[in-house]
């Protein structure tokens, strides 16, 4: 976090949701220059929708929302977005270093050719993540974790001041898990980058986080870890009593909804 320098994401009374389903209300918060910030919350609990915001893909409801203090605009160059993916076409012969080429929104848009520059802040990006030996790789032959690396350096290459991650943890081992994370916590350090990463679980996340913005039951809770994640902060959140449980080593459980426990590691 720097001083003196303005929130990248500010809300304000924010509530979003589609025609006439409102998904989540009232929601104001600001997020600072390089923070490291999760998004957890039950399926369907809007958090993707909150994404959706930020890119400018859809307006809300109600209130402002502002991304480097202007109204959120659709093809902004300055933000990287990882979508949730699916599974790769064990075919597909695309190498990864194509792929993470197309993440510059010119070629994207097929306005320039690939330039030998491009390739070597594709290659760069590769390195950022620790994925250079996935360079002449094909797509169709990675594992779910070097899928997820190959991803996260296509949203670097055009050297985004936020990165807005959709369950990049999804489908990984524990070991697995543990490696992305320090490779995005990396990222936000050296490139001084602020990340909003969407996760179901937030314990590999704990070690790294500044704040949790924490989404269920139609609003929205924000903090430290140590502030939402308490039994009255989620309790206030869900109507209904929810219990949070530590771990000795700091991990987390929730308990109490249904839809929603977290589990230790
Ligand atoms: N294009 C759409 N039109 C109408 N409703 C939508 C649309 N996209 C999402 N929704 C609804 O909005 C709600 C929030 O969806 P969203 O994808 O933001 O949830 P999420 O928290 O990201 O879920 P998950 O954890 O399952 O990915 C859900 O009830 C969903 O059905």
């Amino acid at each position: 976090m720097k001083d003196n320098l303005p929130p990248i994401i500010t809300a304000e009374n924010l509530t979003a949701g589609y025609q006439e389903n409102t998904v989540w209300q009232n929601a104001s918060f600001a997020i600072e220059h390089g923070e490291f910030v999760a998004i957890i919350g039950p399926n369907g609990s809007g958090k993707t929708t909150l994404f959706r915001l930020l890119l400018g893909l859809q307006q809300p409801i109600r209130g402002n929302i502002k991304v480097f203090n202007a109204r959120p605009k659709r093809g902004n160059e300055h933000i990287g977005y990882v979508p949730q993916r699916h599974v790769i076409d064990a075919d597909t012969t695309l190498e990864s270093l194509e792929l993470v080429r197309l993440g510059f929104s010119g070629n994207k848009w097929g306005l320039n050719p690939f330039s030998r520059n491009d390739h070597q802040i594709a290659f760069d990006a590769l390195k950022a993540v620790g994925a250079e030996d996935l360079a002449h790789r094909s797509l169709g032959g990675l594992s779910g974790g070097e899928l997820q690396r190959v991803f996260l350096a296509e949203a670097l290459v055009s050297n985004p001041h936020l990165l807005l991650l959709d369950e990049p943890l999804s489908n990984l081992d524990i070991r697995r898990e543990q490696e992305l994370v320090q490779v995005i916590h990396n990222v936000v350090r050296s490139r001084d980058v602020t990340a909003l990463l969407i996760a179901h679980n937030i314990n590999p996340l704990l070690p790294v986080l500044d704040k949790v913005i924490y989404i269920a039951n139609g609003r929205v809770a924000i903090g430290k870890p140590d502030e939402v994640l308490t039994s009255e902060a989620l309790s206030a959140l869900y109507g209904v009593q929810v219990e949070v449980l530590r771990g000795s080593r700091g991990q987390i459980a929730v308990i109490g909804t249904e839809e929603n426990q977290h589990h230790y590691d």
